[in-house]
């Protein structure tokens, strides 16, 4: 059995390279970027009012004058070539350029305007170079704003759509197909009988995977015998990656590896030792198609799903960041032990009780899984450990 670093390792080595291509920047959410995007220019691309209000000379207020008559009026979008002479000040309006002979904004709340003049009123607020965004103090025209492998979010999409990127080049999203197996499963459209269970993980893992941005080839439930799941795996080789819940550990039916060694898969790994997750099973295809042979147990599913299926998707371990424990929690594995938590209101991970992994609340309002590290058998309150968000 392996350690759950010496898994990611393994997985990690065996990322395949997807092809890269275009694409319209309004279909992009959800893809990695195959490129690092430069800024095109500094941003702000010029001193930007960032008030509503007067834009002065500071030496002029400092020299006294408190009524500036309004030189010019500046609207976003439009550019002054003026110089301002002293005593006078450009009406200026939020996003306008700010010519540079003014150096501070003084805001409309501060001002009274009579006539064609604008006096200061509240001179406890006025502050020399206020309220400009100067150019380039966000971005200085070349630098890499945007690395190479970004997951493309919402707040990314604005990013490149400020930069002038329509048409990312990014890669191409895995062809993934998910199949349940077991015969004590059954469809949602039909109504169990006492011995039969609904396909749960279906929806886990299609829900985690539209997470990432993936939205699977196929989905298939198969039922337990040879035949029927050499045929299915069969017809989907030319998938990147197979997500196959159930038939992982040790009883008679459990077939996975059994048939994926039949169809000629390379064993990477089976077996981690973790807690939950350990029969997870891990191999390669003759096609290049990674299979994940994932344990049933529904909390197993998702946190071997957080783990390893995400940090591969993601060509990079699934982030932890760490986060004090909000009470003593006493080992009861020497495996690394993953348990659901929430944030506690002084932001510490409070443990969520749970039946085993086959607990099908799956740590109900969990935030995420934290790490119960094999090295500890006691962990004491506020000692920091490992969160991963859902
Ligand atoms: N002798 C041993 N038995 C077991 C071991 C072991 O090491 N030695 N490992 C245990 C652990 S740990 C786990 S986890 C499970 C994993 O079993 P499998 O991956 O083979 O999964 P199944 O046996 O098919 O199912 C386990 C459990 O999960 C339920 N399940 C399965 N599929 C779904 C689904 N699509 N939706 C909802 N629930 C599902 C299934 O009904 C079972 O209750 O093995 C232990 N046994
Ligand atoms: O490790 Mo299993 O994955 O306990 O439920």
């Amino acid at each position: 059995m392996i350690s759950y670093e010496d898994a990611l390792r393994l997985i990690s080595s065996s990322t395949k390279k997807l092809h890269q291509m275009t694409i319209c920047l309004s279909d992009a959410l959800g893809y990695r970027l195959a490129q690092e995007v430069r800024a095109d220019r500094p941003y702000p691309p010029y001193n930007r009012a960032a008030m509503d209000g007067i834009a002065i000379r500071f030496q002029d207020y400092l020299d006294g004058v408190q009524n500036f008559n309004i030189q010019e009026v500046i609207y976003a979008g439009s550019a002054s070539d003026g110089v301002l002479t002293h005593g006078n000040c450009y009406k200026i309006m939020t996003g306008a350029a700010v010519p540079s002979s003014a150096d501070t904004i003084v805001r409309n709340e501060d001002l009274l305007y009579v006539a064609n003049k604008a006096s200061i009123v509240h001179h406890e607020k006025i502050k020399s170079h206020a309220n400009i965004a100067l150019r380039g103090q966000d971005l200085q025209s070349g630098e890499v704003v945007i690395p190479y492998n970004t997951y493309i979010t919402p707040s990314i999409i604005s990013l490149l759509a400020t930069l002038g990127v329509t048409n990312p080049v990014v890669f191409r999203k895995p062809k993934v197909s998910v199949f349940t197996t077991g015969d004590e499963i059954v469809g949602l459209e039909e109504s169990p009988n006492e011995v039969q269970i609904r396909n749960s993980n279906q929806y886990l893992l299609t829900a985690l995977l539209a997470k990432d941005g993936i939205i699977p080839e196929s989905i298939r439930h198969i039922k337990d015998t040879e035949a029927d799941l050499y045929k299915g795996f069969m017809e989907r080789m030319d998938s990147d990656i197979m997500l196959v819940n159930g038939g992982v550990s040790a009883g008679d039916r459990d077939l996975v590896p059994t048939v994926m060694k039949t169809l000629g898969a390379e064993l990477l790994f089976h077996h981690v030792a973790i807690k939950p997750g350990k029969p997870l099973w891990c191999g390669k295809l003759p096609s290049g198609c990674l299979v994940f042979g994932i344990p049933g147990n529904p909390f197993s599913c998702l946190t071997t799903y957080i783990l390893f299926i995400r940090s591969f998707l993601n060509s990079k371990p699934t982030s932890s960041v760490k986060f004090p424990l909000a009470c003593d929690r006493i080992g009861k594995s020497t495996f690394d032990d993953f348990f659901p938590v929430q944030f506690s209101e002084e932001h510490k991970l409070a443990p969520i009780p749970i039946n085993g992994s086959g607990d099908v609340r799956l740590g109900l309002f969990a935030d995420g899984i934290a790490r119960h590290h094999r090295a500890n058998r006691i962990l004491k309150k506020n000692d920091l450990i490992s969160f991963y968000a859902f």
